[in-house]
């Protein structure tokens, strides 16, 4: 590990930016060049078109006032300079385009969503990713969103109702470390609560969802917390073929699986886990306007830091647990460190015999690097034009594989 003092800070390349010492050091430890954060301008902004709508094209460049350059590798993905700001824009309003990064479109191609998975986003919001996954899956499968700040999940619903994809969708607000639900398949659900426990925990039916709802579905969207103090999910959000409507409050939140998820287990799922957006050159630039102290107490401080790992791997391994045998989990993250990408893997590699890294068969046409370890990838500023990703992908082999 690198010495971090301030002198040796300044035998670094520093940046244009005014970052502020203590960054410089986190950088330093980490082995991150600080001139990257100078790349801001020469990186385009990208966008994605919702699927059914590439006949808008020119009218989508005649608003933007510049050609859209098609991302060669990356389907849907449009590249754009980076000045333009698209909230105003009636194309956008209108739900026809959203913007996302490159890189992130890549780890959710990474994925290889299939018509009629059930696939879980366990930190969904602000809610890109979850609206490419919804846009994947199209009329099919479902798609449950996890986030444990309910004001960032309410606005991955706005953008879910903003952009017509919600409605295979279900949305909690929950700790993904420790959310259990499973993905409702009917037959098995409606055949759970039977006898006394339907009688006293379950009277309530789920209706079409309306965000004027009464206080007695507001109160029937949370589980009962079994143990006082506990923080259980709570439905935000479920769409009309997302499986709720008609069932009871204890079909929805039964836990009856929970020991079984080989066998009904999501069959894809995204942990885009919590980090420390080191690699978003856009998000670290917005401290100029916030703070830079704001950094420092948000991002950086040891104890936050410390934590974060921890919950990174949580994150992941609830994730994996959730998967059923042979299912897929991309794990990726905005930070260019290896203690929260790699790292992390190389952890949960250890204790999980049933989880393999797996080769991302499209990434061969991708404009990334590969990380530390074999088969992970890499996306940088330099390198890809993107902002930073680490992207792995995970499968999980079944018990009665030989390995
Ligand atoms: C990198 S962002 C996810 C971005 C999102 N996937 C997207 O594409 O818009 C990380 C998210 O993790 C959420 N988060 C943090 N701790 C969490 C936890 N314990 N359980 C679930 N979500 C968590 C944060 O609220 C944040 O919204």
């Amino acid at each position: 590990m690198v010495d971090s003092t301030v002198e040796s800070i300044k035998q670094l390349p520093s940046s244009n930016l005014p970052l502020p010492t203590v960054f410089l050091e986190f950088l330093q430890k980490n082995c991150i060049d600080p001139s990257l954060y100078d790349l801001h301008d020469s990186i385009p902004r990208y966008i994605r078109i919702k699927r059914g709508n590439e006949s808008y094209l020119q009218k989508i460049e005649a608003e933007l006032k510049c050609n859209l350059q098609a991302v060669s590798w990356l389907p849907g993905f449009f590249a754009i300079p980076s000045y333009i700001h698209i909230a105003s824009l009636s194309i956008y309003r209108e739900g026809k385009i959203y913007g996302m990064d490159a890189a992130s479109g890549a780890a959710v191609l990474a994925l290889n969503v299939l018509p009629g998975d059930h696939v879980l986003d366990l930190c969904a919001a602000p809610g890109a990713k979850l609206c490419m996954l919804s846009d994947m899956l199209g009329d099919t499968g479902s798609l449950t969103g996890v986030d444990i700040s309910r004001q960032r999940l309410a606005a991955c619903r706005t953008m879910l109702q903003k952009y017509a994809l919600g409605d295979h969708c279900r949305l909690f607000v929950a700790d993904g470390t420790s959310f259990s639900l499973l993905p409702l398949r009917k037959n098995l659900n409606a055949k759970l609560c039977s006898g006394s426990e339907k009688s006293e925990y379950n009277q309530y039916v789920f209706k079409e969802w309306s965000s004027r709802r009464r206080w007695i579905e507001r109160k029937n969207a949370k589980k009962t917390s079994i143990i006082s103090g506990t923080s259980e999910p709570e439905l935000i959000f479920y769409g009309r073929y997302s499986g709720i409507i008609g069932l009871s409050k204890c079909e929805i939140f039964d836990k009856r699986f929970e020991h079984e998820n080989s066998d009904f287990g999501y069959d894809k799922v995204l942990v885009d886990a919590e980090c420390t957006h080191d690699g978003s050159i856009k998000h670290v630039q917005k401290f100029e306007h916030w703070g830079w102290e704001t950094l420092q107490r948000r991002l950086l401080d040891a104890q936050r830091m410390d934590n974060l790992m921890h919950l990174q791997l949580q994150l992941l391994t609830n994730g994996f647990k959730l998967l059923k045998d042979g299912g897929t989990l991309v794990y990726s993250t905005c930070s260019l460190t290896t203690a929260q990408n790699e790292s992390i893997l190389e952890q949960f590699l250890l204790k999980n015999k049933h989880a393999g890294l797996v080769e991302i068969d499209l990434a061969k046409d991708w404009p990334c690097k590969s990380g530390r370890i074999p088969k992970t990838l890499r996306f940088d500023p330099c390198t890809s034009k993107t902002s930073g990703l680490f992207v792995a992908k995970l499968v999980k082999r079944s018990k009665y594989e030989n390995k």
